[in-house]
């Protein structure tokens, strides 16, 4: 892989920071001078001032729940785009367990289809509850799309001839795995195997937004903390793990508290903590 860091011009991405591992061996950071760019991640506040009637709602539906909500705002104009139940009431964010009881560091929601971690399996209907996943927001996978489209216009440059799809195929993601982690929260080493046989076979990629807090992302060929390599991912940072890299085992060891940009703490009621997304298809 003959792609070095140095040799990556600063692209105009719509998303702020993109890092893409292609393989093992190579992780591309790259830092965008725009965070503003139309299609950038923002979160806004779902506490709204201009729509006090909505607000008003949303308050008594939240009422003692969980207060984590997903909108994206595509900064071209004020549109907000809800996650269906934003995060709350069915189908929203619940502390999940693995099988033999062990609570995961974090809570989850599903998007587009359910993943249980106690059966490692997919579903279109969440065991804890009966609750339908919310559908994944057309804002989120054209997202998705041009993170992808980006990748290969920045492979392109360096592939000598190499159709970069063959290094990180097209996907068209079904589900989106939600994790809010707070200050403690953390997830092991594991490779992400429970979509189909084609989907793994194919290396159809992962593409994980991180939004919120910074966090160390750790990820090698095997399972063991101390072989592997480590990175921070930084909000707004999209992480792309595909083709050869589809199989790598990958975790969450940390959470920097306080380390949310001050613009997306001030205009949003995020809590304290880091949101990724990550979109697979099944
Ligand atoms: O939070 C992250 O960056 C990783 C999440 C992850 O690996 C997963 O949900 O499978
Ligand atoms: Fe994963």
């Amino acid at each position: 892989m003959g792609l070095q860091q140095a040799q990556i011009p600063k692209v105009q991405l719509a998303l702020k920071r993109l890092t893409i591992l292609i393989s093992q061996q190579l992780v591309i950071p790259l830092t965008f001078s725009c965070p503003k760019t139309p299609g950038s991640v923002i979160l806004k506040p779902p506490l709204l001032a201009k729509n006090r009637e909505k607000r008003n709602e949303i308050r008594r539906n939240i009422e003692g729940q969980t207060r984590n909500c997903i909108e994206v705002w595509d900064g071209s104009d004020e549109k907000l785009h809800f996650c269906e139940g934003s995060g709350l009431g069915s189908g929203g964010f619940y502390q999940p367990g693995y099988r033999d009881g062990a609570k995961l560091h974090l809570k989850m929601m599903c998007l587009g289809k359910n993943w249980d971690p106690q059966t490692s399996e997919y579903g279109d209907y969440r065991l804890i509850d009966g609750a339908k996943p919310p559908m994944i927001p057309p804002e989120f996978l054209q997202l998705v799309e041009k993170a992808i489209r980006d990748s290969h216009d920045l492979l392109a440059q360096d592939s000598k001839g190499i159709n970069p799809e063959k290094i990180l195929p097209w996907m068209s993601p079904n589900i989106c795995l939600v994790n809010f982690y707070s200050e403690n929260g953390r997830l092991g080493l594991h490779q992400d195997k429970d979509e189909s046989e084609v989907s793994l076979r194919e290396g159809l990629p992962v593409v994980s937004f991180s939004i919120g807090d910074s966090a160390d992302f750790l990820y090698g060929d095997q399972r063991d903390v101390d072989k592997a390599d480590k990175i921070l991912l930084e909000s707004g940072d999209v992480l792309i793990f595909g083709g050869s890299s589809r199989h790598i085992f990958h975790g969450v060891t940390a959470i920097h508290p306080n380390t949310v940009p001050k613009l997306l703490s001030e205009e949003t009621n995020l809590r304290p903590g880091r949101l990724n997304l990550t979109f697979r298809q099944s």
